[in-house]
């Protein structure tokens, strides 16, 4: 009986695929010596959820499941049904599988106990992120922050389970629908990302050990609020305007995010008179993207304080929220802080 060793196919007549995701999570379990396998689960229930939500987005127009559900969340926003749609799914594919104790959605008022004695992590969600770009065919995408839970396994849920600062997150990450489907992840060493091949149903590692760009020539801000900004913000946009920066809003956090994570730029919802302390959720939104710009090179800021190191006090509360480019954002944050408040005042 002849036994050869395996030779690799030299001869590229088929292309190789890559590492699938399931691989990665599997081989990246290996650098937590103790890990149980909990958390790799919960990611890839995430992964199937998202890929569901995926095929969701794509025939929404042919599946009457654009448009207005009729109903409006805690946030007093319309809600869109993808938004119901997206937040079924996740909670569903999360519920299933018994590693997650606890919820947090935007579309959901109260904390979602799952009931479950086996549970040690919560999940903070935004199932459809970008929701006024549903209708229109534009780049919306989904955002997730996880944690260890504080109390025992089995215990009550408590505050202490779900208040925690994103400096605790165990892993957080985002699902960008675009023009390629793909999952942008941490559990602390790095960021990696993944395109979706429709074809095969499997996410493959395209973006890997992404890193922030130091400095960029992109600034995203929703310019129509231009009146409510304060003046530090206002400076440092005719400051980019006159160093010919480029102006890019689409107006889905995650998309603008990605963008300027690939290209180098910054992304800024700061505090505004409708919004005085900013339009963005701390717990479902700021907190998984702050964790992974910082893993990637990058800073999160409110203006003052490291989005990470802010102690949450409500479930949906909202936070100003200056992200990107290292250089771009410790600029701004140099003017928010040179800009005494009275002078501040003065020149309103
Ligand atoms: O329309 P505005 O005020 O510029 O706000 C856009 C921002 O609001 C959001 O749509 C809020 O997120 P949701 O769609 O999940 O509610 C962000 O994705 C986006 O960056
Ligand atoms: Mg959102
Ligand atoms: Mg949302």
């Amino acid at each position: 009986m002849k036994i050869l060793p395996y030779q690799p196919d030299q001869s590229n007549l088929a292309y190789s695929v890559g590492i699938t995701l399931d691989r990665f999570i599997k081989l990246k379990q290996s650098d937590f010596p103790f890990a149980s396998g909990e958390l790799s689960q919960l990611l890839r229930d995430i992964a199937l959820a998202a890929k569901i939500v995926n095929r969701e987005t794509n025939r929404a127009g042919l599946a009457n499941i654009g448009g207005a559900f009729g109903q409006t969340n805690v946030q007093g926003e319309e809600q869109q049904k993808l938004d119901v749609i997206a937040n079924i799914r996740f909670m569903r594919a999360l519920s299933k599988g018994g590693e997650v104790c606890a919820i947090v959605s935007e579309e959901e008022d109260a904390v979602i106990d799952l009931k479950n004695n086996s549970g040690k992590y919560v999940v903070a969600i935004d199932p459809l992120d970008g929701s006024s770009n549903i209708d229109v065919n534009i780049s919306i995408g989904t955002i997730f922050s996880i944690y260890r839970r504080k109390t025992p396994v089995g215990s009550p849920i408590t505050e202490a389970d779900i208040m925690q600062p994103g400096n605790q997150q165990v892993a957080a990450g985002y699902v960008l629908y675009g023009s390629s489907t793909m999952l942008v992840y941490t559990t602390g060493c790095g960021i990696n990302g993944f395109t979706y091949e429709n074809s095969l149903g499997e996410f493959f590692l395209s973006h890997p050990d992404m890193k922030a760009p130091e400095d960029g020539k992109i600034y995203s801000i929703n310019e129509g609020l231009e009146q409510e900004w304060e003046p530090a913000i206002a400076a440092y946009v005719r400051q980019c305007k006159a160093e010919k920066l480029q102006s890019r809003y689409i107006g889905s956090l995650v998309a603008d995010f990605h963008r300027n994570l690939l290209k180098g730029g910054i992304y800024l919802y700061p505090a505004t008179q409708k919004n005085p302390s900013g339009k963005l959720r701390l717990l479902y939104e700021a907190n998984a993207l702050a964790l992974l710009i910082e893993q990637a090179g990058g800073t999160a800021t409110d203006g003052h304080r490291r989005i990470l190191d802010i102690q949450p006090e409500s479930l949906h509360q909202r936070t100003p929220l200056i992200i990107g480019s290292r250089n771009m954002v410790e600029q701004v944050k140099g003017l928010i802080q040179s800009t005494p408040m009275e002078k501040e005042i003065l020149a309103r």
